[in-house]
């Protein structure tokens, strides 16, 4: 299957990488443009794919043409490569905010699966969505699941939850990079080197969501066996939850979907 991306940016990128790294497409199989050449021309010759010269001839090229490009213009762009999804080529797009809907104003017969990953995907660990459209078969579901379950999870996801999936799968990797730099800052500020606080928070981060995933625990329950009776866990939770923790959380979460939904 020849995939053609339209879009080489941060999460276009991501994909690839994540594809490569666990040899689920082979480089020769994979189509790239974007809009600076100084860009994606090395990126393609670095990792052996094939640079296009635009975004019709992406889609002329493959199969499977993966919109990785911003929100404002992927209508427009769809519209214009529209002419080269002929019979049999289907469309996956991990454009934020737009809906199955949307595509079909534009391509009403073109099938499309939308996804929204995250950007984890690149070393394998991924969360991706996803929803097809009516003319989306079930052959291009399941190649489209697989190409995702290949870099990390994958959850079909209905169209009405797909904002509040973006704010706690596509955007938290952020926040979680930022409670991470948040605690490793905290050790600096007792003296431990940034290198060294920034492994130990992460490795830290990455055991505990480990341990949610694979306990029968509620996170309640776990945060209670790590507080020992009138020791220091308590007191940091209880100093945390005064400086608002949780409704900081919850607040960020609300923001990330209302500017999803466009509100
Ligand atoms: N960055 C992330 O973690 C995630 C991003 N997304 C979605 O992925 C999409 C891309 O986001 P990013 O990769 O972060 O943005 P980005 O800005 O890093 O990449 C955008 C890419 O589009 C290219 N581009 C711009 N105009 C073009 C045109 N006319 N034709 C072809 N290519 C063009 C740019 O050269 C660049 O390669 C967005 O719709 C975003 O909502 C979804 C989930 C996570
Ligand atoms: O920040 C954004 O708009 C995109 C969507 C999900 C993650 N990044």
């Amino acid at each position: 299957m020849k995939i053609g991306f339209i879009g080489a940016g941060n999460m276009g990128r991501a994909i690839i990488d994540g594809w490569l790294k666990m040899k689920a497409v082979a480089p020769a199989d994979i189509y790239v443009h974007s809009a600076h050449a100084s860009s994606y021309e090395p990126y393609a010759k670095v990792n052996g794919l094939n640079a296009m010269e635009s975004n019709l001839a992406v889609a002329n090229a493959a199969d499977v043409v993966v919109l990785a490009i911003k929100p404002n213009i992927a209508l427009d762009t769809l519209k214009a490569v529209q002419p080269a999804l002929t019979a049999g080529k289907w469309v996956i797009t991990m454009v934020s905010g737009l809906s199955l809907a949307d595509y079909a104003t534009v391509a009403p017969d073109v099938p499309v699966l939308r996804i929204m990953p995250n950007v984890n995907v690149a070393i394998g660990a991924g969360m991706t969505a996803l929803i097809g459209n009516a003319a989306l078969s079930a052959d291009q579901y399941a190649a489209g699941k697989k190409l995702f379950d290949a870099i990390g999870e994958t959850s079909e996801v209905a169209e009405k939850d797909f904002s509040t999936f973006s704010a706690l799968a596509g955007s938290s990797p952020a926040y979680v990079y930022f409670f991470i730099d948040a605690m490793a800052r905290a050790g600096v500020k007792h003296g431990l080197s940034k290198a060294a606080a920034t492994k130990i928070a992460a490795q830290a981060t990455l055991g505990s969501a480990e341990m949610v995933l694979k306990s029968d625990k509620i996170p309640f329950d776990l945060i209670d066996q790590v507080s020992s009776p009138g020791g220091t866990t308590v007191a940091g939770l209880l100093a945390m939850e005064e400086a608002g923790f949780m409704t900081s959380v919850v607040k960020g979460i609300d923001a990330t979907i209302a500017k999803e939904l466009g509100e």
